[in-house]
């Protein structure tokens, strides 16, 4: 991981806290108002003493002691409570804007990232960044607030007394300074090593199955272990730091007591110090020792939050996905709309299974000469992005062809040329080898990635020009790996249509057969299909994809693989149920097994990230021998 970035300063946490400028300034005030009350503790205690001492009137000032140290109770109460709401306000802010970045974050980026440092990214130095409030800011202001007024009373008892209190706390302070810096760099190092370990669980949790099935249980837990005792050793070299910053301070300030303690004793019997001022004196120094000490933890504290700040800069200053899109002038918007103009009728859910609101327009889908490659290596991806500002030049990341490709000089080139069409209304299929970039194709239909030379345009406007999300709000994707979110199984259904009603759910159900799941239990459509959907078959979860798709009812449909794991008979339901789907959609399917497409309009062959043939099956029989190869193996046809 790339832990080089820039160091956040104080001055960037600033921002965080806008909104809460007036429970601020009132922690300010009450803050105030306690250390104000501290302050007078000592002034009262002295003219007690020294009222006692000269056999004056004393109980006044007994009443007031009282009053002051309860008021100072209830203020300082106040105080840790606003600050408390006030930093969990803050942290909610910055977790929303974290994972709101995050959603907003290209797929590259995920590519090329562990998804456990990213939630403890959101979890662990999110809370790191609560203390810089709670026990940091404050507590350093409050401490100085006390450490200026304890100084100016104590010059004022005596000024001798306060010459060798200084010169103690000024040693104190330099040591501790000259320690800083380190502690943030192992802060950080213990918080990059706690994201790899969240890591290392997150990938072993994920892949539970696989592990236990492959005996691997023991060398994952090596792994993960390995992690923990880098998180450790980490812990352990920020903990060495800590704890000498204690000892420092405490031997300043205990060598001050001492000698104020003789110098004061001396001059009180020499008669130079009255006994009331040697007393308020000490409780000075014991006023200025607190939030010395307060002020050191919290100094360490600001240093770890200043470690999670940067962490969390480091994707907060990340491009989202979006970022390229404020180029698109209005007339292309307007353009994209009027292109787009099925997108309204496709947000509404169809009344028939197949969703068949009426006539679509368009659909037609050309590739140009395209290109693409992924990114080779992390910090080939991590170079435009990650040193971008949030408000980058409008398509400097991911829509340029040249400057992208020379990034990725040394990746393998995936597509290379790919030219076809796919006419509106038409069913095509993608066949070809594995890894010939098949799926990749989609991912570029889908814009999850930018090609890295020649276009694809959707009736006729290059999908550079149309916002992402209105692009994919006219596809429709049935996804390989057939993903299934934790929920209920309406949640699922409902993913790309939130208001479709209850009835409709149960009819694209029954569509691709899976009315029986929705009558399983008692829970019907509130099903929960649990972590991942694991209580749902492989057949299942790629039904439940397909019922998912043919819901949000969109005039593009993309298609990876979508029979792969179902029976022979729930294929010839779902080839069905794709026939009526198709019928007023442009349909984009991958598939391995040639019969499933054998009727398509057209067929286009893919062999190592170029087009080897296109055409119907017959004629790509005639003409394709990596297809009649295919289609061979495959017993479609005899071999030559
Ligand atoms: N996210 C990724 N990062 C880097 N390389 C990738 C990524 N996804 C795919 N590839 C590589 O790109 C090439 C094309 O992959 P793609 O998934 O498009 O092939 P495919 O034709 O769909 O294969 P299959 O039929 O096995 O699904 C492969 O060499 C693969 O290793």
């Amino acid at each position: 991981m790339n832990t080089t970035t820039q160091r956040a300063t104080l001055r960037e946490f600033f921002p965080y806290l806008r909104g809460h400028v007036r429970v601020l300034v009132l922690v300010a005030v009450v803050s105030l108002v306690s250390t104000g009350l501290s302050i007078a503790q000592p002034l009262m205690v002295q003219q007690l003493v020294n009222a006692v001492s000269a056999s004056e009137p004393a109980t006044v000032f007994v009443w007031f002691l009282v009053a002051i140290t309860l008021g100072g109770a209830v203020f300082g109460a106040a105080q840790s409570y606003l600050l408390q709401r006030t930093a969990e306000s803050v942290v909610l802010g910055v977790r929303r804007s974290l994972v709101g970045q995050l959603l907003a974050l290209p797929i590259r980026e995920f590519d090329r990232r562990r998804v456990g440092d990213l939630i403890s990214r959101v979890g662990s130095d999110t809370t790191l960044m609560r203390s810089v409030i709670t026990s940091g800011l404050f507590e350093i202001v409050s401490s100085i607030l006390m450490f200026c007024a304890a100084v100016v009373l104590m010059v004022l008892i005596d000024p001798l007394l306060f010459g060798i209190t200084l010169t103690a706390v000024l040693l104190g302070a330099g040591g501790v300074l000259f320690l800083g810096r380190l502690i943030r760099t192992r802060s950080r190092a213990v918080q990059d090593a706690v994201g790899s370990m969240t890591a290392a669980v997150e990938r072993g949790l994920s892949g539970i199955r696989t592990i236990k099935a492959s005996v691997a249980e023991e060398r994952e837990a090596a792994v993960i272990d390995v992690e923990a005792t880098k998180a450790f050793r980490a812990g352990i070299a920020m903990a060495r730091l800590q704890a000498a910053v204690q000892p420092i301070m405490s031997i300043c300030i205990q060598g001050a007591f001492i000698v104020v303690l003789a110098v004061g004793g001396i001059r009180v019997a020499a008669g130079e110090l009255l006994l009331g001022d040697l007393i308020a004196f000490i409780l000075y120094l014991f006023l200025l020792v607190m939030p010395i000490g307060s002020a050191m933890g919290a100094f360490v504290q600001i240093q770890s939050g200043l470690a999670a700040l940067d962490r969390i800069q480091e994707i907060a200053r990340l491009e989202p996905e979006r970022a390229d899109e404020q180029h698109l002038t209005e007339d292309a918007a307007v353009a994209g709309s009027v292109v787009g103009s099925a997108v309204a009728g496709s947000a509404v859910v169809g009344s028939t299974v197949a969703g068949a609101t009426g006539a679509r327009t368009g659909g037609t889908i050309e590739l140009r000469d395209v290109s693409f490659r992924y990114a080779a290596t992390e910090d080939d991806a991590a170079g435009p992005s990650a040193s971008g500002s949030a408000g980058g030049a409008p398509g400097s990341a991911t829509t340029g062809g040249a400057d992208r490709s020379e990034l990725h000089d040394d990746a393998q080139l995936v597509l290379d040329g790919v030219s076809f069409t796919v006419p509106a209304g038409s069913r095509t299929a993608l066949v070809g080898p594995s890894g010939a970039g098949k799926s990749t194709v989609l991912a570029l239909l889908e814009r999850f990635y930018e090609p890295d030379g020649g276009g694809i345009s959707l009736d006729g406007v290059p999908l550079r020009d149309l916002e992402r999300s209105e692009l994919r709000a006219r596809i429709g994707l049935v996804e390989q790996e057939a993903p299934v979110l934790s929920g209920t199984l309406a949640d699922n259904l409902r993913l790309a249509a939130p208001d479709a009603p209850d009835g409709e759910l149960r009819r694209v159900l029954a569509a691709v057969g899976l009315d029986a799941l929705g009558d399983r239990s008692e829970d019907g459509l509130d099903l929960n299909l649990g972590e991942d959907g694991i209580r749902l078959s492989g057949g299942q979860r790629q039904r439940l994809a397909w019922a998912r798709t043919i819901l949000a009812d969109r005039p593009v449909l993309l298609m990876d693989e979508p029979t792969s794991a179902v029976d022979s008979r729930t294929e010839q339901l779902l080839q069905q149920t794709l026939g009526e789907a198709s019928r007023d959609r442009t349909v984009v399917v991958v598939a391995h097994r040639l019969s499933t497409v054998a009727d398509f309009d057209q067929i286009v062959v893919l062999d190592q990230g170029r087009v080897s043939a296109v055409g119907t099956h017959q004629e790509l029989l005639e003409t394709s021998e990596l297809y009649r190869d295919m289609a061979a193996r495959q017993r479609l046809v005899a071999h030559a």
